[in-house]
């Protein structure tokens, strides 16, 4: 395949992490459009990053080899019914980030069969640190499965599904878990600013810890279980504050947390 043109509808969170990912790899920006209903986002795009922006999604999807549907799941349908009358899109390949849409949903507005895949970015793909989960569907080639699958490698690491349900999962789990690290970062903070600390200390020293964690945990041999007990030391402060967290469930509150996500993931493809 030639380099492909990507045509974002939506450019929002997502889609300008995912778009500033690609043009620090040195993806041209003029194979890439933007669409949005904001004319302000439109301007700064075009005028910060050099891509192609269009307020019209027909006109961006008529460059387009690869469609990313970035808009929020609420407002998909939408969307795709405005795209729907567009003439050759048999040439086109669909990839939603949407969570919670299925492929089947985004099919059903269409009268051909589409190649159509799910993404499941995160918003670190906006410094490369991305995590994506990927399912295809079967109308997909196995070249345009490698295009997809390259386009997110370029902002972070990839995994491929074999049951759509699965993506619901991983949307719980790293589409959405940027967020839960976030609370507990903030959660620190705030405590260490009870504690005393001054805020700007306070942010410092939580901020490298929370780097410093998760460089050990992804550069190690060792069990993240192993890793948090060599901070603990027998009788010390880390066991104190560990087992106020064991005590009240902490482990049990991250579960029920993810079922909710996933929950809501299943009801935002089928809304009552
Ligand atoms: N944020 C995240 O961390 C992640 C998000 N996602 C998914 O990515 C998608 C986008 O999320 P996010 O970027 O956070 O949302 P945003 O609201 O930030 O972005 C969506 C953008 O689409 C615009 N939009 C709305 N309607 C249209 C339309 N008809 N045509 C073109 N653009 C339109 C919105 O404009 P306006 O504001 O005016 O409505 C907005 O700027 C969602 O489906 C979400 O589930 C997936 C993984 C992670
Ligand atoms: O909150 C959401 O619905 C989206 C999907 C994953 C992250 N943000």
């Amino acid at each position: 395949m030639h380099k492909p043109t990507l045509a974002f509808i939506g450019a929002g969170n997502m889609a300008k992490s995912i778009i500033n990912g690609l043009l620090t790899q040195g993806y041209s920006p003029n194979l890439i459009w933007a669409t949005d209903t904001k004319v302000e986002t439109l301007t700064s795009l075009a005028s910060n990053l050099g891509i192609n922006t269009s307020s019209d999604n027909n006109e961006a999807v008529k460059h387009a080899d690869i469609v990313i549907l970035a808009v929020k799941p609420q407002v998909m349908s939408g969307v795709l019914n405005g795209l729907s009358d567009q003439p050759s899109l048999d040439k086109t390949l669909f990839l939603s980030i949407a969570a919670g849409i299925t492929t089947s949903s985004i099919q059903q507005h269409f009268n051909i069969e589409l190649p159509i895949i799910r993404a499941m970015p995160n918003t670190p793909a906006m410094i490369g640190c991305g995590a994506t989960g990927l399912y295809a569907n079967d109308y997909v080639s196995d070249e345009q499965k490698a295009y997809c699958e390259s386009i997110f490698n370029a902002v972070g690491i990839t995994c491929w599904v074999d049951d759509e349900n699965t993506l619901d999962t991983i949307t719980a789990i790293s589409g959405s878990g940027p967020a839960y690290f976030f609370l507990f970062m903030e959660s620190l903070i705030d405590a260490a600013i009870q504690h005393g600390l001054s805020p700007d200390i306070a942010k410092q020293l939580v901020m490298q810890t929370a780097k410093g964690a998760a460089l050990i945990a992804s550069e190690s041999d060792q069990e993240i279980a192993t890793l948090r007990q060599n901070v603990t030391s027998p009788g010390g402060t880390t066991a104190q504050a560990l087992s106020v967290f064991e005590q009240n469930n902490l482990r049990q509150l991250v579960n029920k947390a993810t079922t909710a996500a996933k929950q809501r993931a299943q009801e935002l493809n089928d809304p009552k």
